[in-house]
């Protein structure tokens, strides 16, 4: 069915929206310009990232909300030193009971960037060029949690009356793994959260171009560093090789072990426990707006493992995957050192699906590699941990704030959603449904070649503000469902 065209406050938002498009994006701008990077553990950055927090503590201020900056304490180096960990937001505007509350989750620290890694122009100077503002940040997460503020604001900036009450929690380390959060999640259950009835979370990328989604599930993770050594010190290759078992040559074996050519893990039991597919679940792929040439064109890749869409999402979405992502103390730099490490470890990863258990999976790794290990007869020592278990998340799509959100998304865009997975994770959602146990809904705004966490991140001037609109339509359609 046509959308109907808004009508009365709604028409007020977006005609409002629309003339400050360029407050919005100047903002954007200013908040792009603190490079509040939170991987590198750096005193300077730690001070941006301070900075930063306080930068939108002060927006939210201005918009009349209550603010705690709630300090987190620090982070322990594993040199011995010790940073400060940037405080987290707590947030509220508004408490009648007769309104639901809703509290918006998201991040303003960010993944490294240099202009000499590949960008086109300076990473921490928002750029508008074709109508696409290039800018690390710019759609993971700083756009996000601005078009949330732009839609706030727009109503008290018309004196309007906020159809919901909201909350935010925003914090600064959520590309170093969310340190401090969870914790603070479980001693605010019963303070800050207990007036919250829906988490939203904005924090992934659509699935298409132009075609807006709704987030459904994302996989978990399991990380595992398997350490191989023979002793502390490098050796000389001239002078031991030959007479070693070299650690390198255990380590390659075992990752080499893992996963097949055609992307099957190779650990047994791994498949055993996966949430059956239905034929409803088939029958979702179809409806999904994914181009599979112009996916594979725009990530420059000659060929995927997959050539249905099918096949291709149930691999992105449902289905577990293992990735080998390095090496530490191998020799990787440019020329040709004729070195035998003395030490190596492998560090890889599997994203975990439905019904998998995180240490069910712990086993079967460790089994299997200590039985392909023990296979090579090596007099070296091998250790093998896991480092991070993050549980995989489902939606339960029959909340009203889906509801809600589908009807905003028709109603600014004109079209239904596609209504997607997500194959990365975002460790705070299963926290937030576990811990608090609310529902959570992952609503995201930018499309699929924003290119987070990569060279020339982008969010699409259109994304932004529709998307500013997007969360103002949806506090209406809140307000009508509560
Ligand atoms: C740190 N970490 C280790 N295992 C998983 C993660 C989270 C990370 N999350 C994202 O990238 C958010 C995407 N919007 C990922 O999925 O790799
Ligand atoms: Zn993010
Ligand atoms: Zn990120």
């Amino acid at each position: 069915s046509p959308s109907s065209p808004p009508t009365g406050l709604l028409e007020k938002v977006f005609q409002y929206i629309d003339l400050h498009q360029d407050e919005f994006v100047q903002t954007l701008k200013e908040w792009v310009a603190v490079e509040s990077d939170s991987v590198q553990p750096v005193l300077r950055l730690r001070r941006e990232l301070l900075r930063m927090m306080g930068l939108a503590a002060d927006r939210l201020r201005n918009l009349g909300a209550h603010v705690d900056l709630v300090d987190t304490g620090f982070q322990q180096l594993p040199d011995g030193q010790s940073l400060p960990i940037p405080p987290i937001i707590l947030a509220e505007l508004g408490n009648d009971p007769k309104k639901p509350t809703v509290c918006f989750y998201g991040h303003l620290d960010v993944q490294p960037a240099r202009q000499e890694d590949g960008w086109v122009t300076d990473p921490h100077t928002l750029t508008e060029v074709d109508g696409k503002l290039y800018g690390r940040g710019t759609t993971d997460n700083k756009g996000p949690v601005l078009a949330w503020i732009n839609a706030v604001s727009t109503f008290r900036a018309l004196d309007e009356d906020l159809p919901v009450n909201i909350k935010f929690v925003i914090e600064g380390m959520e590309e170093a793994g969310s340190l401090a959060l969870e914790e603070l999640v479980q001693k605010e259950k019963a303070g800050f959260f207990s007036s919250v009835d829906y988490i939203v979370i904005s924090d992934n990328l659509w699935i298409s171009r132009r075609t807006p989604a709704l987030t459904c599930g994302t996989r978990g993770n399991s990380y595992f560093m398997v350490e191989v050594k023979c002793r502390d010190q490098d050796f000389h290759s001239g002078t031991f090789g030959g007479i070693l078992n070299e650690p390198m040559a255990d380590l390659v074996a075992l990752l080499g072990s893992l996963v097949d050519s055609s992307g099957r893990i190779l650990i047994p039991g791994i498949y055993d426990h996966l949430a059956p597919v239905t034929e409803e679940e088939k029958r979702t792929y179809e409806a999904i707006d994914l181009d599979l040439e112009e996916y594979r064109n725009s990530s420059q890749v000659k060929k995927f493992l997959f050539d249905t869409k099918e096949e291709l999402l149930m691999h992105l979405w449902r289905y577990p995957s293992l990735s080998i992502h390095g090496i530490e103390g191998a020799f990787h730099e440019p020329g040709a050192k004729t070195v035998i490490p003395g030490r190596v470890i492998g560090k890889f990863s599997i994203r975990l699906v439905p019904h998998m258990n995180i240490s069910v999976v712990e086993k079967q790794v460790k089994q299997h590699l200590d039985y392909i290990f023990s296979k090579r007869n090596s007099s070296n020592q091998m250790t093998v941990s896991m480092t991070l278990g993050l549980h995989p998340w489902v939606a339960n799509i029959r909340d009203n704030q889906y509801l809600a959100a589908k009807r905003a998304i028709k109603t600014v865009f004109g079209t239904e959603p596609d209504m997607i997975r997500d194959g990365s994770t975002i460790p705070i959602a299963k926290i937030f449904q576990g811990t608090i146990r609310k529902s959570v809904m992952m609503l995201p705004l930018g499309a699929v070649d924003d290119g987070e966490h990569s060279q020339k991140e982008k969010i699409n001037r259109w994304n932004y503000i529709e998307g500013s609109k997007l969360f103002a339509a949806f506090f209406l359609e809140m307000a009508k469902l509560h």
